[in-house]
């Protein structure tokens, strides 16, 4: 049974002067979904991201937004409509602790009803929201630590944390495992498994083990254009994404 549609990216182009570097994409993610976006270096994947989030403007296409048109408004409206793609930890204050951070993620989401004397029910809500999401995330033993000293696969778990108290419908994951050693991917993905089942993840993910362990569908882009997209299954067993992707990866990599 499939949920709600919450993404729904239709005929999307966009071309840097003479360059096409997004071809008439179009892509539905639905709440539950657990969808990996991928491809060779170079086929759009990231400028795909830009495109959906509004950082930068599309030549043609729609985007929607749990059924509202979002192709026109600015990237921060759209996060606030619950758009949300993983914070970089590198950009923020690498001495306030892990628990710090994500109240103030919390008390961010909240700031339009949230005035800031807040009465002692919200404080409680909040702290008791935070060591949820600590526990949910796996980082409840560093919830004391300030995020600099942390191993740099724990700040790639806050980075996922960060985004989820900021309650998303749709979350985009930039390769969230990217250069954590392979032993301590698992806790990622094992803290991707424990995501709210009810909204859509879009993760892009150089990483095949992972791909497969995470994806229920998986979308396959190449030269700015969808190539495929199907199941785990049915991408693997893919002629055409055998020879794109990894003839391409074997070239670059
Ligand atoms: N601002 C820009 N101006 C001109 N060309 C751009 C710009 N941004 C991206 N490109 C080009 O668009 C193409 C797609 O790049 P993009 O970064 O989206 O690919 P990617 O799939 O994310 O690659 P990777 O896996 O290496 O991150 C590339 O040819 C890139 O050089």
């Amino acid at each position: 049974m499939s949920g709600a549609a919450l993404l729904e990216v239709e005929g999307l182009s966009r071309n840097f002067g003479g360059l096409q570097v997004a071809s008439d994409i179009s892509l539905t993610l639905r709440a539950g979904d657990r969808c990996a976006l991928i491809g060779p270096n170079g086929a759009g994947k990231t400028t795909f991201v830009n495109l959906v989030t509004g950082v930068i403007p599309p030549s043609a296409g729609t985007i929607r937004l749990a059924g509202r048109d979002v192709t026109g408004l600015p990237a921060a409206e759209r996060v606030r409509l619950g758009l949300i793609r993983s914070f970089q930890v590198a950009r923020l204050f690498r001495s306030m602790t892990v628990r710090e951070h994500l109240e103030l993620a919390v008390l961010q989401r909240d700031r339009r009803t949230f005035r800031l004397f807040a009465s002692v029910a919200r404080v409680a809500g909040l702290a008791g929201e935070v060591a949820e999401l600590l526990d949910a995330m796996g980082l409840g033993a560093v919830a004391s630590t300030a995020v600099g000293s942390l191993p740099y696969g724990q700040q790639r778990l806050l980075e996922i944390a960060l985004a989820v108290a900021m309650k998303p419908k749709v979350l985009i994951l930039d390769e969230p495992a990217a250069g954590v050693p392979h032993a301590e991917s698992q806790r990622i993905l094992d803290a991707i498994d424990r995501l709210p089942t009810d909204l859509a993840v879009l993760m892009i993910e150089h990483d095949m083990d992972l791909v497969f362990r995470f994806a229920s569908s998986i979308v396959v882009l190449a030269q700015g254009r969808l190539l495929c997209s199907g199941t785990a299954a049915e991408i693997a067993a893919d002629p055409q994404v055998r020879e794109v992707y990894l003839g391409s990866r074997a070239d670059a990599r």
